[in-house]
């Protein structure tokens, strides 16, 4: 039986205050009782703060990138022992805005996923078409060569999935996110199911236990739905996640 997992993605928004608002929250409604793990990842500025006012609790705090090096002269980076050194314990790589505004590809992303788990941090492989892809029908194409860069980063595809095993995929089409158009739960499921049967060539036991969250335009009045799917573990959230009582309605949603 997988565990279902909520994350929010803040992405770049908020204030001091709006965050420790947020947070508080969050905190407030958050009962331990709930079966699902709820993650937030804030902006790097926002970690530390964010990090202290969940200790205690169930919020699992991640970064939303981090830096394929150790350490060294490069400007504008976070490294993963950073992250860890905070007490991150998850990490957001590839995400769409990353591989499209920043031009992560998916050779660099598998680096910052392996980078992840060596500094002990959970990383969440974002993956997702865009919507000329899906409509010339390379969805599972696109999907496919970007789990394969992680697998291939290994020694073998064996390996390789051993790893992937270790983190969380989400499959967040790019159609989907910020738009307010979500896919159908059909949609998702059936991306979803056959990322799990990719993975089930190498290692069915793996490909059986592996979260596979949905993102894009996910919320409350859809969540339901979504979190239904048979292959669906959870979902990755953005807008819906910053505000505290949308957020904790999906969580509630998911159990
Ligand atoms: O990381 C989150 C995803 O990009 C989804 O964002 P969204 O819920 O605002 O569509």
């Amino acid at each position: 039986m997988r565990k279902t997992l909520i994350a929010g993605n803040w992405k770049m928004h908020g204030s001091l205050e709006s965050v420790e608002a947020l947070v508080n929250g969050i905190k407030s409604q958050l009962d331990d009782n709930w079966q699902s793990d709820v993650l937030v990842c804030p902006p790097y500025i926002y970690l530390d703060r964010t990090i202290q006012m969940a200790q205690g609790s169930k919020l699992a705090v991640g970064g939303q990138n981090l830096s394929e090096q150790e350490q060294g002269a490069f400007t504008g980076e976070v490294s993963g022992d950073m992250l860890s050194d905070l007490g991150a314990t998850y990490v957001l790589v590839g995400h769409s805005e990353r591989r499209s505004l920043y031009g992560e590809s998916s050779q660099l992303v598998a680096d910052k996923y392996a980078k992840a788990l060596e500094k002990g941090l959970k990383p969440v492989l974002c993956v997702g078409e865009t919507l000329e892809e899906r409509e010339n029908g390379s969805t599972m194409k696109v999907v496919k060569s970007q789990i394969d860069a992680v697998l291939d980063f290994y020694q073998d595809k064996e390996q390789g999935l051993e790893h992937l095993g270790q983190g969380v995929i989400a499959y967040e089409p790019v159609w989907a996110i910020g738009t307010g158009v979500t896919a159908t739960p059909e949609q998702a499921q059936e991306v979803h199911a056959a990322i799990r049967d990719y993975l089930a060539e190498i290692n069915q036991d793996v490909a059986d236990k592996v979260q596979i969250l949905y993102g894009g335009s996910m919320k409350s009045a859809n969540a339901e739905q979504l979190l239904a799917q048979k292959d669906i573990d959870g979902g990755l959230i953005g807008g819906a996640s910053l505000k505290a009582d949308e957020f904790i309605a999906i969580c509630k949603i998911a159990g």
